[in-house]
């Protein structure tokens, strides 16, 4: 056993680690994959997702390849398993970091006060800068606007700082009186309208932050083929992180990717002829409504991105349907995961959606070259979606479907494989 890992996690007595070599990802047929289960409905999803994951990898390679799955442990579960206040182990960080990719359910986050996101922790702790989350629409899901099917874009939202940081006083504190004081007395700030009951939050948004979440998501465009890579950024106003944000993410597209300037610019054309724009967040959030066509791939802040995840999941139905991957493209470190959280109200009842966690894995499957499983397991959500058989958020809002539970829409993706 690796000395890192420690005694509560069972390492798989088959399998071996992923591993990268020479900027290309090494997975061996049967690799080792760290799973967090999570809170509130994390456990109805996982059990549903891991048996349509492990039956798309079977039908595809009929033995030869199979996932060996180890679960590592975060949020109440760590707290039940190491001890209270347990909400991060170390091992469980190391395991991601060790075993390189992973997958993880989401994890309760207490508003105001308590401890900070357990999940930005860990995109932070392993440098997981980019978040991408693909919304794309299925035929036959119901969805509150007229042409769901003309949404089809891909968000690298970037996934370790600005508000994120997690700098913050709250006010009244000593803290708090330090920040304004050195506001007021050494900078000279005369803006804060209510100085002494205002809490202070800390906004950093960096160039190097910057350009690698860009640079990833034009290559991405490139090698996907897409039409555009569009910055979104509220630059206008908030000029140096936003603003700073959007210029750098141009001059990075002219500098390393040969962009050239439409009519005199900001706009670029990349060789391959990707146009490489930019918007301003508010106007962004109609527009996604009205002329949903124009945008392709979308390079955000992460304030913004996480803004626009859920509102674009809206679009295609809901974010029981709405996947996500956090990656670092240089290590290959990757854990994916769904873009809604825990939905505490539904935990143990057998009803939620398991749609995000599985195509996350979906997505897991195709970051690991395994296409064949991947496909599998989209075939199969359209088949079954046509099928009009469905969890409740789909029921609800689909003519004729019969509602069905979690593990039943699991056994139907299985079914229909
Ligand atoms: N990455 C992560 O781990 C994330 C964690 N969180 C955390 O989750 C907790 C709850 O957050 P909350 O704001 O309620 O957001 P949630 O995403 O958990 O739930 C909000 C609503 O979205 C719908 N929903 C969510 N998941 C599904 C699903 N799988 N299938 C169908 N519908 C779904 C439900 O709508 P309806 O009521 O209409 O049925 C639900 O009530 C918080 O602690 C938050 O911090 C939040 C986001 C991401
Ligand atoms: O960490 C959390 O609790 C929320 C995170 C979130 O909303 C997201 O990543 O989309
Ligand atoms: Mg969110």
């Amino acid at each position: 056993m690796d000395t890192q890992i420690d005694s509560h996690i069972k390492v798989p007595a088959q399998g071996e680690k992923i591993s990268m070599s020479g900027g290309k990802l090494q997975v061996p047929d049967h690799p080792i994959i760290p799973f967090v289960e999570g809170d509130g409905t994390g456990a109805d999803i996982w059990r549903a997702s891991v048996r349509v994951l492990d039956a798309a990898v079977e039908k595809a390679y009929g033995g030869r390849r199979k996932v060996e799955w180890m679960e590592v442990y975060a949020g109440d579960k760590a707290n039940e398993v190491y001890g209270e206040a347990v909400w991060l182990p170390p091992a469980t960080v190391e395991a991601f970091k060790e075993y390189l990719i992973g997958i993880k359910g989401p994890l309760t986050t207490p508003v105001g006060g308590g401890i900070r996101s357990i999940n930005v922790a860990l995109r932070q702790e392993l440098d997981l800068y980019a978040c991408l989350r693909p919304v794309q629409y299925f035929e036959g899901v119901p969805s509150p606007v007229k042409n769901p099917e003309n949404v089809d874009m891909v968000i690298f939202r970037e996934n370790t700082e600005d508000i994120y940081a997690g700098i913050e006083y709250m006010a009244g504190t000593p803290e708090a009186a330090k920040m304004r004081d050195f506001l007021v007395s050494e900078m000279g700030v005369r803006k804060i309208r209510f100085p002494d009951t205002s809490s202070f939050g800390v906004k950093p948004v960096s160039q190097e932050g910057t350009e690698r979440l860009v640079r990833a998501a034009i290559q991405y465009a490139i090698d996907n083929g897409r039409k555009s890579v569009t910055l979104v950024h509220k630059g206008n106003i908030m000029k140096f992180t936003e603003g700073g944000f959007r210029d750098w993410g141009y001059d990075l597209a002219k500098r390393e990717f040969g962009g050239v300037e439409i009519d005199g610019g900001p706009w670029l054309q990349l060789p391959g002829g990707i146009v490489i724009k930019d918007v301003i967040a508010d106007a962004f959030l109609q527009q996604i409504l009205l002329r949903p066509k124009e945008y392709d791939v979308i390079a955000t802040l992460n304030l913004n991105g996480d803004y626009i995840s859920d509102a674009l999941a809206a679009q295609v139905g809901g974010i029981g349907i709405a996947p996500g991957a956090n990656i670092n493209y240089v290590s290959g470190t990757a854990v994916f995961e769904a873009t809604h959280g825990t939905a505490p109200k539904y935990a143990g009842k057998d009803v939620i959606n398991p749609s995000s966690v599985i195509l996350s894995g979906e997505m897991m499957l195709r970051y690991l070259g395994w296409t064949e499983a991947a496909d599998l397991i989209l075939s199969s959500l359209s088949k079954t979606i046509g099928q009009k058989t469905v969890t409740y958020d789909f029921a609800r809002l689909m003519d004729g479907a019969t509602e069905v539970k979690t593990s039943v829409f699991a056994d139907n993706l299985i079914g229909n494989m």
